[in-house]
């Protein structure tokens, strides 16, 4: 099909539930081939695939247990492939896909190599986007695959690769853009390459990132997100049954939702789409005639409170040090120590002598290393004290104004006035208010805000 160029170009997400397997990969084509509109088609690795290649890029020393890694990835391809029966050139190159994974892995297993392990982690989604471009052909619809690092230029930080979207913009004009007037290009989400051509990786969860980055650089009509859910909710609804879908949300709301931990949506994926003024469909691949979300500039209400959002896992570095006292410069020796970690910090209180703080592991890194080393441990401790707290959950309340409307914190507080704040922080965003709590109480607080605030 010949495109026009007023027409309206979108580029569709599928995340890794939405092509688990053979049955997922078909309900992806009937929403590509029903939208003639739908030009690009960002795919993530099928769903546990990712996972397993991570465990496999941290290294499994003991060759039995990698064997058995590699199986489970190959039956996850193996099932597809048997319902598909795809082209025999397919075929051989999802062969060559996993023979690759093989090596790379018996690699890994005797050493550390960043750029090796984006190389592997790479594959996941290499499959995807063969295997839907093969069922695509197979519908009859005019589809190509699409190497994603021919375009997706990053730094070399493998592992959480950050992208250069002016670059991007250059070789997708270059690279791309032409063969979207005759093809519906399927590519993958969460890779991209560094100036020497090395496969490198976005962070967990970047395949949303990589299709803003796409639909920035086509300058799209809209960007849609298929996934497991039918859009947005209130609050995650595997943690708060009675969370409800949002139909329309702002780019500050629902960044400040997938920066607090909203799985939904990678952190990042706003920013692009929101520089280039391009609306996303969040939608589930399931039931693709629901509502879902939409994310735009505007919305139509600005409820103080919109959602709740938790971020697990989270750990507080308490930093002591009497040279703080009436002292200047010791904050900016501690957050360049944390920059050259590649650390950013989210909340933040400062008293005299100490500073409290929580460290952002949005997008984290794609083999799932820790924040915490031992490395950036010996070089605090080189300037102060330094205590860890660890099993606390970050809570955030999400909506608009939160900070210059009467009585929001005292309503927040005394809903849940039983448990203990470890740590408050507002004012920073009117978009938001985050606390910290025990992580074994973040289930009942989320309950207990939600029937207080979105319930009513
Ligand atoms: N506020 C929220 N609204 C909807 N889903 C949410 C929310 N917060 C967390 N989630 C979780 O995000 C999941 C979808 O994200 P993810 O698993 O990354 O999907 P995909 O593999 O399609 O990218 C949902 O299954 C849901 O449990
Ligand atoms: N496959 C990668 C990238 C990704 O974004 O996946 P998903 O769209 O399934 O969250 C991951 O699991 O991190």
């Amino acid at each position: 099909m010949q495109i026009h160029s007023n027409f309206p170009m979108v580029v569709a997400k599928f995340g890794g539930t939405s092509v688990a397997d053979y049955a997922a990969l078909q309900r992806c084509a009937d929403i590509i081939v029903n939208n003639p509109a739908i030009r690009l088609v960002v795919v993530s690795a099928a769903a546990g695939v990712t996972n397993r290649l991570a465990a496999l890029a941290a290294g499994i020393a003991d060759s039995a247990a990698r064997e058995q890694v590699l199986t489970e990835i190959m039956t996850i391809q193996h099932n597809i492939q048997q319902e598909l029966q795809p082209a025999p050139e397919v075929a051989a190159q999802i062969r060559d896909y996993l023979v690759n994974m093989a090596q790379l892995s018996a690699q890994l297993a005797e050493q550390t190599l960043e750029a090796a392990q984006d190389e592997l982690l790479a594959y996941g989604e290499r499959c995807s986007s063969l295997l839907l471009t093969e069922v695509l052909r197979q519908r009859g619809h005019t589809a190509r695959d699409f190497n994603a690092c021919e375009v997706i230029r990053t730094d070399s930080h493998f592992g959480h690769a950050d992208p250069r979207p002016k670059r991007i913009g250059m070789l997708v004009k270059e690279h791309l853009s032409g063969l979207l007037e005759n093809y519906c290009v399927v590519t993958q989400g969460f890779i991209g390459a560094d100036a020497a051509g090395r496969t490198t990786t976005l962070g967990r969860g970047g395949s949303d990132y990589s299709a803003a980055l796409f639909a920035e650089a086509l300058n799209a009509h809209a960007l849609q997100i298929w996934t497991d859910v039918d859009g947005i909710y209130s609050c995650d609804p595997r943690q708060v049954p009675n969370a409800r879908p949002i139909t329309e949300i702002t780019f500050a709301e629902a960044a400040e939702m997938a920066t607090f931990g909203a799985k939904i949506l990678h952190p990042a994926t706003l920013v692009p789409a929101q520089r280039a003024q391009v609306p996303v469909f969040v939608g589930c691949t399931r039931e693709p005639e629901k509502p879902g979300t939409w994310i735009r500039n505007q919305t139509q209400e600005r409820p103080v409170c919109r959602a709740l959002s938790v971020r697990r896992g989270q750990v507080l570095l308490t930093v002591r040090s009497l040279n703080m006292l009436h002292a200047r410069g010791f904050l900016a020796e501690l957050f360049a120590i944390l920059a050259r970690h590649r650390i950013s910090v989210d909340l933040i209180t400062t008293s005299e002598v100490s500073v409290a703080l929580t460290l952002d592991a949005t997008g984290s890194h794609s083999s799932g290393r820790k924040l915490v080393t031992p490395k950036l441990m010996a070089e605090l401790e080189a300037l102060c004290d330094v205590s860890v707290e660890e099993g606390l959950a970050l809570i955030a309340v999400i909506g608009h104004q939160l900070s210059n409307t009467p009585r929001v914190a005292s309503r927040i507080f005394s809903c849940i006035s039983e448990k203990n704040i470890r740590m408050i922080s507002q004012g920073a965003s009117p978009n938001n208010l985050c606390f910290l709590v025990r992580e074994d109480d973040a289930t009942d607080i989320l309950q207990t805000l939600h029937r207080g605030f979105l319930e009513a």
